[in-house]
Parts: C-alpha cells; structure tokens; sequence
C-alpha cells in the first residue's frame, strides 16, 4: 500500500505538481479510477500540501443511475471534505452540437472542467486515465490506422490537464479501494459492446494477453517512445517550416527535398485547420514531386483549391477567375500636381493611387528577373506616356504586348505569363496597366522597360498598387 502511496508521489512528483498551495481539481465520475485518484489525493496532499477540489458532470444519459453517481460523489467528497464542483448537462444536449453523442458529451464534460478549475482556482485537472486506457486507446488507433500521434496514446499532461494514474493498472487500483473498503459506482454502459472501446477491452485483449502477457506494459512503453520521437519530429518540422515557407504559401521545391517524414508535416501543418488522411498528403505530395515548378490546379482540399503558381503552392478559397471577369478601367490623371486619385479594381482586389509630381525620382531598374517587393506595387513613367493615347487597367486582350529591355522589340503578353509560369487560371485576374494594346506594367510581376528618369523638373506619373498581387 505505501509502495502505491510512493509511486503516485513520484508520478505527481514527474508531471511537476508538487509545489505547496496549488489547487488540483479531480473529475470525479465515481468510477472505481476516479474514486481511487480522490483517496490518492487525499492521502498524499497534505506531504506537499496541496489543494484539493472536486467536480463531476452529470450527462444525466443514464436516467437514475446518473442522479445515483452525481449523489454518491456529493457524499463521497462531503465525507472527504473535498470541495465539490458539479453541474447538470441541457436537456437534449446531443441536438446542440455536431458530432457523435460521445463526442459532444466529451466536450461538454471538458467544458464543464475548465470552467469548474476556474472557478475553484485551480492549476491543475486531474483525470483518472490509468495504464490500461493507455493500451486501449493505442489499440482503438491501431485498428482505425492511425499516425504515430494517435499510436503514442493519451498524454501525461496537456495545458492544465494532468493524468497521474497512467503508470497504474486498473486492477491494482481496484485492489487499493477494496483494502481502504471504499466502494465505486460501476458504470453499465462499460458493460456493452455497442462500443468498439469496449470490445476492444472485453474481446481483443484478453487474446492479446494470451501471446503477451505484459501486453499493457508493452503497449504503454511503446506509446512512450513514440511520444518522444513525435514531439522530436514536431520541433524539427516547426523549424523548416519557416525555410520551406514563402510569402503565403509553400516553395514546393524546397518541400519535395526535405525527408519524407518532415516533408507529409510541413504539407499537414500548411494545410491546417484541414486533417488531412495520409493517402492524401501522399498524393498531393505526389503531384508535385511529378509537376515541381509546372503551374497549375495541384488539387482540392476541403472545398478549397491547392495551387502551384510557378514552384509557390498556394491554397484559394475560390477560383472566380475561372468565369469570366474582363475589366477595363480609364485612367484619369490628376489634374493637380501632388494630388491623387483613387482607382478600385475590385476584379483585382486592389486599387491603384495614381500622382502627377514634378521632383527628382529615384531611377528605376528594369529587368525580367522576379519582382522584388517593391517593384510589384510601384512604377513611375513619365508624363510623356500620355501623348501616346490614353492609360488603363485592365486584364489581358488577344494582341496585348509589352517591350523588351534595351529596345530588343516585342514580346507577346502570352509568351511572358508562359515564360514566367503564370498559371492560366489566373492570367485573366492579373492587373494591366496598359496604353493601347502595349502593357506597360504587369502589377506584381513586371515593371516594363520604361525610360530611366533621371532629369530635375521632370512630370512624373506614379503609380501605387494597394492590394492582392498574385
Ligand atoms: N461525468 C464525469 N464527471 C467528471 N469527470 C469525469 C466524468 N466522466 C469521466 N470523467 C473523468 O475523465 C476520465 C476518463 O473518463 P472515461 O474513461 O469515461 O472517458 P474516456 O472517453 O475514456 O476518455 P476521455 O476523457 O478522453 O473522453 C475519468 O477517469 C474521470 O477522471
């Protein structure tokens, strides 16, 4: 008995609760884990001098034999002269929120915890998951196929809530109550095999135990090990991911080199608050391993799209450049210098801030290299531009062209979004700033090859970018 005294010091000891004065609140069903945790409490609290609180939820699913847990816990913690915290679940709880009647009452239950620790004051939550949970749990992800997240089982401790008896089997539990002659309610909904928890605990593994009968131990150590090497490959991949990421999305080259193991990771957390299944992390992998820097739809992803746009993957909510959004809009230069006006180009979700100055610019570099981020949402022309017609914003027209630097003649707009691995989907959103069929500036990708400016006194049209460049 003093030896089960000792070890959940130690346990309590290990999970870091073992400072005078803090409050543990422990979720009471009254079954025999929850009540053995209670006495555990009870009997070593006042060595560390800790705080004890007490809370149960009743989910009243279980008509009289609910009202029969919630009144034996009552008298059990008034008998212990533990504080209780307990409250009774909505009429019809299961209609309120998705998910199965488990799932919601799981959720509830917490709920209820953490508001009860709140108000009790109380650091920690104590919940009474012994070894044996442990290995059921493993076996319940086991059969649904499951990660090595899901195969490391239940954690020791998560954000407040703490599990001290998870080095403990149940049936030394048990025998610890019989010797304090401290009896249990038992719960028959443990008794039905309409539960795969149950027919895991009833069927599978007494023949499990017939080939190893350490099986409990063997699965709880198991999950340890894969807990650690989890938590590892989590930390590795929070540090790539910011060398994989760009901007908004992901530098599909720079993802496709990492380790296979790092590489489904950076995918999952890029991809979050989707779950993505493995088959289909493999497969989107997949895609782009075959396509690296092609452009183009990579697939779908709970209603949104994954794009690669020239080595960037990137998600969409919606692809409404896929129908048809021509725009054009007239530029009207300020009359007055040093005044702006104002363009919304919802097509784009942007808008463009055009000034007339008379000062000394900064010359301009031109290039066809990749835009930096300056040269995405700026450009100065010279006033002259506009002896040659008149200046819009528009997306592309058949015909439009754009000049090549050093006077080295045309090139077809067309050409230039294929060169540069402009995705087609997306050609028909981007934003022109155009004279006639010439484009002047591709916003966000291409500045043109404009004169440099670089007399005093000179007009200038500058032209500012506010908003979405793809
Ligand atoms: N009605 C309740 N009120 C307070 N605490 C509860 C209640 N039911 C369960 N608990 C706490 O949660 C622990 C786990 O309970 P149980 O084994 O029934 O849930 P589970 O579905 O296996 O696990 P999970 O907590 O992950 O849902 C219990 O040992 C107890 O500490």
């Amino acid at each position: 008995m003093n030896h089960l005294l000792q070890r959940f010091s130690q346990s309590l000891c290990q999970l870091g609760i073992n400072k005078p004065k803090e409050r543990v609140l422990i979720a009471l069903s009254g079954g025999a884990d929850s009540v053995s945790l209670l006495l555990l409490f009870k009997k070593v609290s006042p060595q560390i001098d800790l705080e004890l609180a007490a809370a149960h939820y009743n989910h009243s699913m279980r008509g009289k034999e609910s009202d029969a847990d919630a009144d034996f816990v009552a008298e059990l913690t008034n008998r212990l002269q533990v504080p209780l915290y307990s409250e009774t679940a909505p009429p019809k709880w299961w209609l309120q929120e998705p998910g199965t009647k488990m799932e919601v009452a799981r959720r509830l239950r917490y709920d209820f915890l953490r508001r009860a620790a709140e108000q009790a004051g109380a650091q920690w939550i104590a919940l009474a998951h012994h070894a044996d949970d442990m290995a059921e749990t493993v076996l319940f992800h086991m059969l649904r196929g499951s990660g090595i997240k899901g195969l490391s089982g239940i954690p020791a401790k998560r954000g407040p809530f703490v599990r001290p008896l998870l080095p403990f089997r149940r049936k030394e539990l048990e025998a610890f109550l019989n010797a304090e002659g401290q009896n249990w309610r038992h719960d028959s909904s443990n008794d039905s095999d309409a539960y795969t928890r149950n027919r895991i605990r009833h069927q599978i593994m007494p023949a499990l135990l017939y080939f190893n009968p350490k099986l409990v131990e063997t699965l709880c150590r198991n999950a340890d090990l894969l807990r650690a090497d989890a938590e590892f490959l989590d930390r590795e991949c929070e540090l790539v991911y910011g060398q994989v990421q760009q901007e908004e999305g992901l530098k599909v080259k720079a993802l496709i080199d990492l380790p296979l193991a790092l590489r489904r990771r950076v995918l999952r957390r890029f991809l979050e608050p989707e779950s993505l299944g493995s088959e289909k992390t493999d497969a989107i992998l997949d895609q782009l391993q075959k396509n690296l820097g092609r452009s183009g739809i990579v697939d779908q992803v709970g209603g949104k799209y994954l794009i690669n746009e020239g080595g960037i993957l990137r998600i969409y909510e919606k692809l409404p450049w896929l129908g048809n959004c021509d725009f054009l809009y007239p530029i009207a230069i300020p009359e007055e210098k040093n005044h702006s006006v104002l363009l919304e180009i919802p097509e784009a979700e942007g808008s463009l801030e055009v000034t007339l100055r008379t000062e000394k610019p900064v010359s301009l570099m031109h290039d066809e290299g990749p835009p930096t981020q300056a040269m995405k949402s700026t450009l100065q022309l010279k006033a002259e531009v506009l002896q040659r017609g008149p200046l819009s914003i528009r997306n592309r027209r058949p015909g439009d062209w754009l000049s090549l630097a050093g006077g080295a003649g045309r090139k077809k707009l067309k050409e230039f979004f294929i060169d540069k691995k402009i995705p087609r989907q997306l050609r028909n959103r981007i934003p022109l700033l155009t004279s006639g069929e010439e484009v002047l500036w591709v916003i966000g990708y291409w500045t043109g090859c404009h004169d440099t400016i670089e007399q005093p006194e000179q007009d200038v049209i500058t032209f500012q970018w506010y908003g979405k460049t793809i």
